[in-house]
């Protein structure tokens, strides 16, 4: 049985990794750290999991977690995992950190997009970022991943195939991503209060928010190309759910059967990955609660553009669910094990 400790454990994905792993076969959680819950049940922070989970809270002692598990995830606010991580703890335990502390590869780029110096810039080169479905071979011998971000895992997987392949103008791509609002976490703040969420959309973080570099260094990597693009963010007055819509030009006159040839050969053997039929178009409502990613697209032959879209549960296959396939391929186990979620409607 894999040990997991979890930091964060009482926040939106830290309380999603819990409710994975606790149905997980090979796993189970035995440290679920806290700073403000510390000695209290942590299903009377969470009644979803009375009767389920017993165990109280503990404060983060790296240390000591460090010695007691063999997998910790930081599911913990931006810069925290930098400053915990050293060469004796990863000699002892594997970190998989849900934050964006390890995703950028240039130090400069991250300290300018998050506003922050990084604690161990000397971790960022070994660090694997871990989008499953890309980086499958390196995360099974990582010792620490970067979880990818929410929206730039819907936004690569749903545009991935058509950069690889050289299909499209890449500095021409702009993405539309909308968001729910445990997206944001679950610490107090006004500008997520009900009145100010409900009956409401609204754009944030145009043309600076922190995912714009992360999404930018995927589809580099992919098209082979140094990628700028247009990213926009909607808040939506919904719990859960990521839908991207991206648009770019194409290259060359290309049919439907044929991009659907190319998604489907890279995503055929992919169970996270669901490839919709012609002309549906993907729901959030359709992913919620599962690990799933629906992609698909459309030709609009007027316009030679190409329009890429995408939806997914923020907090499950976006965080939670995304850092526990990582741990399946860390851990050689199968990497389905605990996320074989069917979506839950209505
Ligand atoms: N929400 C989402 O959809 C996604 C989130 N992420 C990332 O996951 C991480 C957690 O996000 P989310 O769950 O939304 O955030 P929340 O605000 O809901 O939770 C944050 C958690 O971190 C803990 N925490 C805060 N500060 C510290 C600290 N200094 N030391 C130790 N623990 C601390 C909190 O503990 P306590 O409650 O005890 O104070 C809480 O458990 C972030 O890096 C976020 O970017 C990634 C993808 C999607
Ligand atoms: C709705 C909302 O506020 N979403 C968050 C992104 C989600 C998140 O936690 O960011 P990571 O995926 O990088 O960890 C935001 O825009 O900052």
């Amino acid at each position: 049985m894999i040990k997991a400790g979890i930091i964060g454990s009482t926040g939106y994905a830290g309380q999603e990794l819990v409710r994975i792993l606790t149905q997980h076969k090979d796993a189970e959680v035995v440290w679920y750290g806290s700073r403000s819950y510390i000695d209290q049940k942590y299903y009377e922070v969470f009644r979803n999991m009375f009767q389920i989970v017993d165990d109280k809270c503990l404060d983060d002692n790296m240390d000591e977690l460090a010695s007691k598990v063999d997998v910790i995830f930081t599911a913990t606010p931006q810069g925290l995992c930098s400053s915990l991580v050293s060469e004796e703890i990863l000699s002892k335990v594997k970190i998989i950190d849900l934050s964006a502390d390890f995703r950028i590869k240039d130090v400069n780029r991250y300290e300018e997009w998050y506003g922050i110096k990084h604690q161990s810039p000397e971790f960022i080169d070994e660090a694997v970022y871990g989008l499953c479905e890309i980086n499958r071979e390196d995360i099974k011998k990582a010792r620490l991943i970067a979880n990818p971000g929410c929206y730039p895992t819907c936004s690569t997987l749903s545009i991935y195939p058509m950069a690889k392949e050289g299909l499209i103008e890449m500095n021409s791509v702009i993405i539309d991503a909308k968001s729910g609002t445990s997206g944001a976490g679950r610490g107090a703040k006004v500008n997520n209060l009900y009145c100010e969420v409900n009956e409401n959309i609204k754009a944030y973080g145009v043309a600076t928010h922190r995912h714009t570099p992360e999404i930018e260094d995927q589809l580099s990597y992919a098209s082979g190309e140094e990628v700028l693009l247009n990213f926009t963010p909607h808040l939506i007055p919904m719990n859960r759910g990521i839908l991207v819509t991206a648009y770019a030009t194409l290259k060359k006159d290309v049919s439907y059967e044929e991009v659907k040839a190319i998604y489907d050969s890279y995503y055929k053997n992919e169970k996270f990955v669901r490839v919709l039929d012609k002309d549906v178009c993907p729901e959030t409502r359709w992913v919620e609660g599962s690990n799933y990613v629906d992609v698909n697209f459309k030709i609009d032959k007027r316009t030679n553009r190409i329009i890429m879209m995408g939806a997914m549960d923020n907090l499950v296959k976006g965080a939670a669910g995304q850092a526990v396939q990582n741990m399946n391929l860390m851990f050689g186990l199968k990497e389905t094990e605990g996320l074989e979620l069917v979506p839950m409607f209505p």
